[in-house]
């Protein structure tokens, strides 16, 4: 069990943003979501997320999470949008506990998980881009739900944050599914186990991370890129 199931479409009036997308994912897996710029990723996260409301099926161990209530489904579905820089100077834990459904038990921990607990007094608006995604992140994590969705969870952020990020996303899919949006293809490809492209709203490709082609990507951004295979690592260079 712990299995999510997809099958959505999404249309904002009658522009039809996401087309008869499907996949599978369960707790273990980190799925990478990719494809150029409104393909049409973020929408499918939030249809997932239930922030829209998409035709079609999102199910997770037979439970349908497109008629649970918010509350009901903030157990099971947890949501970390695109970092914006934060207005309201809450501190971290202020903010972690904000909007969430969590006990303090769960913040502290959710806090400490994501190493954030020195600055747990720390306004917000005083901590660097990296130290808020992590706040974002501690957020979705103290609701406890078996999903975590990311969008473009390391956008902006140097090559030290960026690993960090990862690391904890490697360190949570262990409990987890994540779902997360990546614009930078080398970091869906060795850190995701599975990848799905969009293109236009629809599934240009989907499969294991590692075995994305030059040709997928071609057909998808219209490059032809290299890509570097060497010891379990793949590197794509546009
Ligand atoms: N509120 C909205 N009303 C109407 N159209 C919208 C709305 N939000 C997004 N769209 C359109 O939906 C399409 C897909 O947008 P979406 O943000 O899902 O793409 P994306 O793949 O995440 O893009 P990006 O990589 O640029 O973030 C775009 O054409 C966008 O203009």
């Amino acid at each position: 069990m712990h299995k999510l199931k997809v099958s959505v479409s999404f249309s904002y009036g009658k522009k039809e943003i996401v087309k008869n997308v499907e996949f599978e994912g369960k707790v273990g897996e980190i799925i990478a979501i990719i494809g150029p710029n409104g393909a049409g990723k973020s929408t499918l996260l939030k249809c997932i997320a239930g922030i829209l409301k998409p035709r079609g099926i999102i199910e997770y161990n037979g439970i349908d999470l497109t008629k649970l209530k918010p509350k009901e489904r903030a157990k099971i579905v947890g949501y970390v949008p695109q970092s914006s820089y934060p207005e309201f100077a809450f501190t971290v834990e202020e903010f972690v506990e904000l909007g969430t459904y969590a006990g303090k038990g769960d913040v502290d921990e959710a806090i400490r998980r994501v190493g954030l607990w020195e600055k747990r007094k720390e306004f917000i608006t005083n901590l660097s881009g990296g130290e808020y995604q992590l706040t974002l992140i501690a957020r979705a994590l103290a609701q406890g739900g078996d999903i975590m969705l990311l969008d473009e969870p390391t956008s902006h952020l140097d090559i030290n944050h960026t690993r960090e990020i990862m690391e904890i996303l490697q360190e949570l899919k262990k409990e987890k599914l994540i779902i997360a949006v990546f614009h930078d293809l080398n970091l869906a490809i060795n850190y995701a186990d599975e990848i799905i492209v969009l293109k236009n709203g629809e599934t240009a490709w989907k499969g294991k991370s590692k075995e994305i082609s030059e040709e997928v990507i071609e057909a998808t951004y219209g490059i032809k890129p290299r890509i570097v295979r060497e010891d379990g690592i793949v590197a794509v260079l546009p």
